[in-house]
């Protein structure tokens, strides 16, 4: 790839188009940086330049300032390789150019790139090119002066939303918002901005510094009004989350004491947030979740993927419906298929709620809706399945139901038809075992709800081919998931790293931790829900049947709790039936339910476990440490397992199937930012005290003796199973 430039060329009629290339999105590198301070100082220097123009290469304005600087910042903890943008370009070469200066954008002007843009003296783009500040994603604020400038050219409630939601726009509506001047074709994009540049050098248009406006702002008193309502927002919102506040303390600044004012202290915040574990974490995801696209063997070997036009989804329970609403959403042309017409008109009933929901949410149109219920059509036999290109399988946990199905679709479907199932415990070897398609057979493990949880686990197994993957990848993406490849295990990896998550929790209880001190301790961490509130949720028939599943795999760590027999026997089966260690109530948030302490008490009875028949005594810290440390050992089974391609896909998974805090950077990543050796030692103290549930890993312990990060693993593929080997050097996850 060639190196990251900025090239100029001036035209006869005096405009100097300076141009961006850095492919794919035009990163603000930095050789871009220095680069554009050089065309500028020269554009502004030379006599033959009249007026500039800004523009990137191939399509994109620029994607924004390049991630992977904040990344060697973090690796190198040197704030100073941050070079100083937003004054010495920004300000001084750019706004303060005695020459004007337009932004031709297109494609899309994000973060860095955009304020770039907000610098210049107008601002053309074309038809539905996507504006945005993001930077809050990464556990940073705008760093180019964008906290000053938005409020002023859109308006300062509008701009507290795209910066504090990240939140996009299109091309369109910044014209109607005055963030641009003119939407033009692409065609017309640079003839349009050169022309605009000559007219504000002839004095025929406005010569406009962003910063310098205070038109938009409104009064100070409204102003203050807007940012506290945004501050009690965010504080709700983001609790863990340090930028969302210091935004707006910025953008308050330079309403106080002038644009300038606003950034230097911009600058001075930015530089602060970029060095906190906010940020190392959210960047981390942001890497991690592009990685998960490139699975060796898989996407690096020429294959192409075929298209899928047609699913058929076996199953109209709550899962199969939620998969082919995903699909429907998306164009896909789904066939469900049922047993009998009860159980069809209810899949079907499911899915159209699934989709009104959405219209009702406001994130569809009725018009989209409709067109995609369109796409939806129920059968109860295999007729319309021949042309399929795919299928997922979503009945109920049965071997023998499933083996049948699959040499059933053997003979039902074409033969380059995917056969997939969404099952999330079963070995796929074992649902293939009847068929001589095993290259065909692969796992699609949705989260549920399927058509809104991101996370797609696509289950390979040592036959599964690479092109069938490298098609489940691609419709993962069309469908709008992340898909992330993974081995088969009993739980594969999400499921498998986190079976110990709501173990120890019940570990905890029985040792005299109380159930609302956990999840409250959990909650504060950063998870939405504690692991009562999940166990409520997800129903005591459904945990019951997958604690069977995981003691029966890993017998030799699985703690056995009678909480759940207990409750169940009490008539609770959680929120599906409004009994559970929570009240419900229409309307309110779930409370703690006081009548089941006699449930508790007998279950401490039964585990027979407090030392000296005495409840432990243990932190919030403590709390949190008992119930993630497990997790992060059995994490570290499924690293040495092979059972993800890298350590970082285990982290993007755990944030997108498990609602793991993203600013915490995925399980691993935590588990290093901690320490390896911190936390086996703990393990290790509560195995000697506890029992053989804490007992760590073999790997963990190799690792924190050694001091080497539990990140550091490449995988290699042999034939067709992951295995490792160890690297001593530092590595990007
Ligand atoms: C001081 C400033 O205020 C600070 C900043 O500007 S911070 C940066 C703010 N900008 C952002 O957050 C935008 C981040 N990027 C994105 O959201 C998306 O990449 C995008 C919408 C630009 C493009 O999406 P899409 O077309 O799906 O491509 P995507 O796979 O995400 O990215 C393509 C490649 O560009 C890279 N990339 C995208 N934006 C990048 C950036 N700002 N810096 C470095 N690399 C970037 C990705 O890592 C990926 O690399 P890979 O192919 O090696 O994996």
């Amino acid at each position: 790839m060639a190196a990251p430039r900025v090239t100029m060329e001036v035209g006869n009629d005096g405009v100097a188009i300076i141009t961006l290339i850095n492919p794919p999105v035009n990163a603000l590198a930095i050789p871009i940086v220095a680069g554009l301070k050089d065309k500028f100082e020269e554009a502004t220097s030379r006599d033959d330049v009249k007026a500039i123009v800004l523009t990137g290469n191939g399509g994109r304005f620029s994607g924004g300032f390049d991630i992977n600087v904040f990344q060697k910042v973090h690796g190198a903890g040197d704030v100073s390789l941050m070079p100083d943008v937003s004054v010495e370009l920004v300000v001084n070469l750019i706004e303060d150019c005695k020459k004007p200066i337009v932004a031709a954008v297109e494609g899309l002007a994000l973060g860095g790139g955009l304020e770039l843009a907000m610098g210049c003296h107008a601002r053309i783009a074309a038809p539905k090119t996507q504006l945005g500040l993001p930077e809050l994603t990464l556990g940073v604020i705008p760093g180019f002066g964008g906290t000053q400038r938005l409020p002023r050219l859109v308006g300062l409630s509008k701009a507290i939303e795209m910066m504090l939601l990240s939140k996009s726009i299109t091309s369109e509506e910044g014209w109607k918002l005055g963030l641009i001047d003119a939407v033009v074709t692409s065609e017309e994009l640079l003839k349009v901005s050169r022309l605009w540049a000559l007219d504000i050098a002839a004095r025929r248009k406005p010569w406009i510094r962003s910063l310098h406006r205070t038109d938009k702002l409104g009064s100070l008193s409204e102003a203050r009004e807007v940012l506290k309502l945004a501050r009690l927002q965010a504080k709700k919102t983001a609790p863990n989350m340090p930028q969302h506040q210091a935004c707006l303390d910025v953008i308050e600044e330079g309403i106080v004491h002038g644009g300038y004012s606003g950034v230097l202290k911009e600058a001075k915040v930015f530089k602060e947030l970029v060095m906190l574990d906010t940020s190392r974490g959210l960047v981390h995801v942001f890497f991690a979740q592009r990685a998960t696209s490139k699975v060796p063997n898989v996407t690096d070997i020429g294959l192409k993927p075929r298209g899928v036009r047609k699913v058929a989804v076996i199953g109209g329970g709550l899962m199969g419906s939620g998969i082919a609403t995903a699909h429907i959403l998306n164009n896909i042309y789904v066939v469900l298929k049922e047993v009998n017409s009860e159980y069809l008109l209810k899949g079907i009933k499911t899915i159209e709620a699934n989709v009104r929901g959405l219209v009702t949410r406001g994130k569809l149109t009725q018009d989209k809706a409709n067109n995609a219920l369109k796409m939806l059509k129920g059968v109860l036999d295999y007729s319309e399945f021949k042309d399929v290109d795919m299928v997922i399988e979503a009945v109920i946990e049965s071997v023998p139901l499933k083996q049948k199905i699959f040499s059933e679709l053997e003979k039902a479907c074409p033969p380059h038809c995917i056969l997939a199932t969404n099952t999330s415990t079963i070995d796929l070897n074992i649902v293939g075992e009847k068929t001589s398609s095993q290259d065909r057979i692969i796992g699609a493990h949705f989260f549920s709800p399927a058509h809104v949880m991101p996370l797609l686990e696509i289950v390979r197994t040592e036959r599964t081919s690479a092109q069938v993957i490298l098609d489940l990848m691609t419709v993962g993406k069309i469908i709008k998931k992340v898909p992330v490849v993974v081995g088969n295990c009993t739980g594969f990896a999400v499921n498998r790293a986190f079976f110990p998550y709501s173990q120890s929790a019940r570990l905890l209880v029985s040792l005299g931790v109380d159930v609302f001190r956990i999840d409250s301790a959990i909650r504060s961490f950063g998870l939405p829900i504690g692991p009562f509130q999940l166990l409520d949720l997800a129903g005591y028939g459904v945990a019951a049947a997958t604690s069977k599943e995981f003691d029966k795999a890993f017998p030799d760590r699985s703690f056995q709790s009678p909480l759940v027999d207990l409750l169940l026997k009490s008539g609770r089966n959680g929120k599906a039936n409004g009994k559970g260690l929570y009240t419900y109530e229409k309307g309110s948030k779930p409370k703690p339910d006081p009548s089941v302490l006699p449930i508790i008490e007998e279950c401490r009875r039964l585990s027979n476990i407090m030392p000296g028949g005495k409840p432990i005594s243990v932190t919030e810290k403590e709390i949190v440490e008992m119930i993630l440390f497990p997790v992060v050992n059995e994490s570290c089974r499924v690293l040495e397992e092979g059972i993800v391609v890298r350590a970082s896909d285990l982290d993007d998974a755990s944030v997108l199937g498990m609602s793991f805090p993203s600013y915490r950077g995925g399980i691993v990543f935590w588990a290093d930012a901690v320490g390896a050796n911190y936390v086996y030692t703990s393990l290790k103290k509560w195995s000697q005290l506890y029992g053989n549930f804490f007992k760590p890993s073999r790997f963990l312990e190799e690792r924190a003796t050694k001091g080497i990060p539990l990140v550091r693993i490449i995988f290699h593929r042999f034939s067709n199973i992951f295995s490792f080997v160890e690297v001593f050097t530092q590595i990007s996850s």
